[in-house]
């Protein structure tokens, strides 16, 4: 069997923490490989407006383009709208058959797996590989864990998760849009290659984060 793991996001932009997750988990648990997933049009995020899925996938193609274990399927024509988590799943175990199934999320996005659609079907299926978030945050994840687990419990989903030991970078992309919006630098903060192409693109000129 081999081992692979999805990690999914909106990668606005995608950035160096989301690629010290990816490299950390494929280091402890000896993964295979690992499947990005960029989410066209995430309905729990409520951010605006969001830059333009191909301008996204292009840059984690740019960013993974030298880790053969990393992989960007073109999922837009099987899903060309929003896919929840159990259909890219579902699509991606048809794919690759004899896989033993592990899903990377960040500490928050892992607080709300409780309500995450057809989560019956879905939870037991992977590994939650989870990234610490906040700085000194073993305690504070400790308990967020228990919690995820109990809310699990009480709805009868069991669940296999660990942590992943990742070097915590304050690093996110909304950081990222802001410095960009400032006309600040986002040298190393993201690849090089992903730089240029924010630069050359004119990408998050404008600042537009809803307070919500
Ligand atoms: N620095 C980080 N440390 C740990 N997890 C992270 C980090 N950055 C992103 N993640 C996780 O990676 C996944 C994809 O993140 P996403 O694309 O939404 O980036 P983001 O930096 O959280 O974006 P935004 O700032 O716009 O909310 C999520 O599970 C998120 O929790
Ligand atoms: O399938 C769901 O119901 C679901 C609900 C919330 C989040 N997710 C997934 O969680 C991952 C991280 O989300 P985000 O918002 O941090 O980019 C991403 O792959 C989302 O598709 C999935």
């Amino acid at each position: 069997m081999q081992k692979v793991a999805i990690f999914g996001g909106t990668f606005d932009p995608i950035h160096w923490g989301h690629l010290l997750i990816a490299q950390t988990a494929v280091d402890q648990l000896g993964l295979d490989r690992v499947i990005w997933v960029v989410d066209r049009s995430p309905p729990h995020k409520k951010l605006s407006p969001k830059l333009n899925f191909p301008y996204r996938w292009e840059m984690v193609q740019l960013a993974i383009a030298d880790r053969p274990a990393f992989i960007l399927p073109d999922l837009t024509t099987h899903f060309p709208g929003h896919s929840y988590a159990i259909e890219t799943l579902t699509h991606l175990q048809a794919i690759y058959p004899q896989t033993h199934w592990h899903w990377i999320v960040g500490q928050d996005a892992f607080a709300t797996l409780p309500r995450w659609y057809r989560r019956q079907e879905l939870i037991p299926k992977c590994n939650w590989l989870v990234a610490p978030r906040k700085e000194g945050s073993n305690i504070e994840l400790e308990l967020l864990a228990k919690t995820v687990v109990e809310q699990l419990a009480t709805q009868s989903i069991p669940i296999r998760w660990q942590v992943l030991s990742v070097p915590q970078l304050a690093i996110s992309s909304s950081l990222i849009r802001q410095y960009c919006s400032e006309h600040r630098s986002i040298r190393y903060l993201v690849p090089e290659a992903v730089r240029t192409y924010i630069l050359n693109q004119q990408l998050y000129q404008e600042h537009h984060e809803e307070k919500i």
